[in-house]
């Protein structure tokens, strides 16, 4: 056998609906959310409060005097007129490539998590920003379209490699202890309960699905001013509950301005401005999100109805437009406010209170924040 090839018999390719292994699913008893609210029919999202396109739209014929009538804080006067902007940074979503939105899944791999379960983590590539961005899938039965077909000239090894198998991979040391690599189903927990619920969850529902913005701060430092790190968990947690689910994952730091700004508008932040005043002196409209690369992304995971994990109607009218059937807004509650930790972090309150009142997110704002 050479390098880069494989013995057939070591490659069982795990048919998607009878015995593909599903991991175990965690315990329930740290449910957060009652049936009532998971189960919100969608269009529940319908809303009064202005969407952030509203905003980004009214921001770019009101740029002027928006920025003049931003609020003076108290301890420090900021100068009048705001930094120039930068003008050799590339403008958010500025296309890279000409020609219709192309995604592309260039590798998966397993992720086992702390909790038991596992995701398979894609990688993908587009013609559009230049940027990775991800899919987290749980659930054998999810497959990218763009990773499984065929590459000229590829080997069976290759596409072992770049995660286009079916089933599990593990390793088999021979007699001269050099490690051959297999891909099995044959890796069992509880595989006939487990199937069962996967595919009781298939015919009943579109999954469960999360579009999530990358934030450094909240999601590796986890920083007490948003509530992003503890939305990808719950997220997470959710859908190894249910045994299917795709988060995708945008590299949208700090709603589409990079970084950089973020950490500015912290500072402004720190000053007495809000997210949305913040965005706005730094010549950022609120949001400078969409949703067309997630959409495409789901699109090759064959998704064309979610059940969408969000509290953002701009969100869900974002990826309507672009053609995915929201079937469900499942809502996710701050994790603070549910455990009563309300007052506590001061900043986190109110980065979730501007969130409904400036953004229009729907959630239910505690009374002690009205
Ligand atoms: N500009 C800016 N972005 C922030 C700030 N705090 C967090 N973010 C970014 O906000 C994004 C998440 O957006 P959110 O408004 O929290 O949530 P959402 O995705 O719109 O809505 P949900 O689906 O309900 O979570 C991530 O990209 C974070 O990096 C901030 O203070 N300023």
């Amino acid at each position: 056998m050479g390098a880069h090839s494989l013995d057939d018999t070591l490659i069982q390719d795990a048919p998607l609906d009878d015995d593909t292994p599903v991991s175990p699913a965690p315990s329930d008893d740290d449910d957060r959310y009652p049936p009532s609210a998971r189960h919100n029919p969608y269009p529940s999202h319908t809303h009064q409060h202005p969407t952030p396109l509203h905003y980004a739209k009214t921001f770019l014929s009101l740029k002027p005097a928006l920025v003049s009538a931003l609020p003076t804080p108290s301890l420090f006067t900021p100068p009048t007129t705001p930094p120039p902007s930068n003008a050799a940074s590339p403008q958010p979503n500025a296309a890279v490539g000409l020609g219709p939105l192309l995604v592309h899944c260039d590798v998966r791999a397993r992720i086992p998590t702390m909790e038991g379960g596992e995701f398979f983590l894609h990688l993908y590539q587009n013609n559009r920003d230049g940027k990775e961005h991800l899919a987290l899938v749980y659930g054998d039965d999810i497959r990218s379209r763009s990773l499984d077909a065929p590459r000229p000239g590829e080997s069976e090894m290759d596409r072992v490699i770049r995660g286009a198998y079916h089933g599990r991979l593990r390793h088999v040391v021979t007699g001269s202890g050099s490690p051959l690599l297999s891909a099995t189903h044959a890796v069992g927990y509880h595989v006939e309960v487990n199937s069962a619920k996967a595919e009781e969850v298939k015919i009943a529902e579109p999954p469960l699905v999360r579009i999530h913005s990358e934030c450094y701060t909240g999601e590796v430092v986890h920083s007490g001013r948003c509530d992003c790190g503890d939305q990808l968990d719950e997220a997470m947690r959710l859908m190894q509950r249910e045994g299917r689910g795709v988060i995708v994952y945008l590299r949208q730091e700090g709603r589409n301005i990079g970084l950089l700004d973020k950490l500015k508008a912290y500072n402004l932040q720190d000053l007495g401005y809000d997210t949305v005043s913040a965005n706005l002196f730094l010549h950022h409209a609120p949001d400078e999100r969409t949703y067309d690369i997630a959409t495409a992304i789901l699109a090759d995971l064959g998704l064309t109805q979610v059940r969408l994990l969000t509290n953002n109607p701009d969100k869900i009218e974002q990826i309507e437009g672009d053609g995915v059937c929201v079937t469900e807004r499942v809502p996710m509650a701050p994790r603070a406010w549910v455990q009563g930790k309300i007052d506590t972090h001061k900043e986190l309150d109110l980065y979730l209170k501007v969130k409904v009142e400036k953004m229009g997110h729907i959630m239910d704002l505690p009374k002690a924040l009205l």
